[in-house]
């Protein structure tokens, strides 16, 4: 499958040339290439007053908690999760090693220009005139190849640990996949490709290792810019540094405070499409330190890639009319990276009638590239 969703990349090719890959160990003040015009508002961070709701999934009401977050929020916070925090340790461990390397150890596996795996920049820096003060690490299935370039001899933890960690998420992402789906009534029988008939191969996802290190101006930077994640659903450890914020009705950001061994779950675009907007995806973005580095790992779950994607016909009535065309992920990934924050629009039915958007339109319009 990672080949398949390759193939649509290569219109748009991230490139990662040596010079321009600052060193961001030794940087003393912040470059002219990485200040943003606008300068990160911290004030607008209500968090305190709005905070993002944090699900116990042995609660026996965790359904309905779920589907009211991902109607109102597009993310909450799962703890009681299954998975064992030695493994996000572990985790965390191997993300370090990885992005403590020296620079140019770490270009030896720089993902090339239409590449899927390897380290290099965010796939959403092209659109920002400024860069990113971050570098990441993407994985799509094994990164034995990868790992063997870096640590010729000690490869074997790398993968260990990375493959194990997909293999946990794997399982908790298609559960979660039908808490959500379910808590709209839908069930295996109403998704051809995820029911029990059609031997579903289970979800297609890339593991992210983001590392965003400290910086000396972190209000004139940008961690990862304001996006959503063109998938069904995120899965996202972020260690004992806060920096994820979530964007809010009318141009608030909302923090999202790590809390030991919780996962963020992101609603991401497909489910948008899948729910005929009843979940939204959620917009957000990673801001950074001045004395800390964080890292964070996202698991990016999506269909299988060459599955149609289209609102589930049981959400469809007179009334909710089909709001996206159908679309299959690889077809997905090629649009988002040509429009980005604007991609849903794109493949949008049509406009409602009395001339508004819909909030995701707006918040997109407000905020976008
Ligand atoms: C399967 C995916 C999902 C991708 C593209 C491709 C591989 C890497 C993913 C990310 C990871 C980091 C944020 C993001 C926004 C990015 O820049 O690269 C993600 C993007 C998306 O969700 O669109
Ligand atoms: O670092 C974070 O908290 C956010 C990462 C993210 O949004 C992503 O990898 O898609
Ligand atoms: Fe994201």
């Amino acid at each position: 499958m990672s080949l398949n969703l390759s193939e649509a990349f290569k219109p748009h090719p991230v490139y990662l040339h040596d010079d321009d890959h600052i060193n961001f160990d030794s940087v003393q003040e912040v470059p002219d290439s990485h200040a943003w015009p606008q300068v990160v508002d911290y004030l607008s961070d209500l968090s305190d007053v709005d905070s993002v709701p944090i699900i116990d999934l042995m609660d026996p009401n965790a359904a309905t908690l779920v589907g009211n977050a991902c109607e109102t929020w597009g993310v909450f916070q799962v703890i009681n999760h299954g998975i064992p925090i030695h493994l996000l340790e572990d985790l965390e461990s191997v993300g370090r090693r990885l992005f403590q390397l020296p620079a140019q150890q770490k270009l030896k596996v720089a993902r090339g220009p239409d590449g899927m795996s390897g380290y290099g920049r965010a796939r959403i820096s092209c659109f920002f005139p400024k860069l990113l003060w971050s570098e990441g690490f993407t994985i799509f299935g094994s990164p034995i190849e990868q790992a063997r370039q870096l640590w010729p001899q000690e490869y074997t933890t790398f993968c260990d640990v990375t493959e194990e960690y997909q293999k946990e998420m794997k399982r908790l992402s298609t559960r979660l996949m039908w808490i959500m789906l379910g808590s709209l009534g839908i069930t295996e029988d109403d998704l051809s490709w995820a029911g029990p008939k059609n031997k579903y191969e289970g979800p297609c996802a890339a593991l992210q290792l983001n590392s965003y290190p400290p910086c000396p101006d972190p209000k004139i930077v940008m961690g990862l810019a304001a996006h959503t994640d063109s998938t069904l659903l995120t899965v996202l450890y972020q260690t004992n540094t806060s920096g994820l914020q979530v964007f809010r009705d009318g141009g608030r950001w909302v923090t999202v405070p790590p809390k030991r061994g919780a996962l963020v779950i992101n609603v991401g675009d497909l489910l948008q499409i899948l729910s005929n907007g009843r979940f939204p995806s959620v917009l957000h973005r990673a801001v950074v330190h001045q004395s800390r580095h964080r890292l964070s790992f996202a698991y990016l779950c999506g269909p299988p890639s060459n599955i149609q994607i289209s609102p589930l016909p049981k959400l469809i009535d007179q009334k909710h009319p089909p709001l996206y065309h159908p679309v299959t992920w690889n077809e997905y990934l090629g649009i988002k990276y040509k429009h980005l924050n604007q991609a849903l629009s794109v493949i949008r039915l049509f406009k409602p009638q009395d001339g508004s958007v819909d909030m995701n339109d707006m918040k997109r319009m407000k905020v976008g590239c």
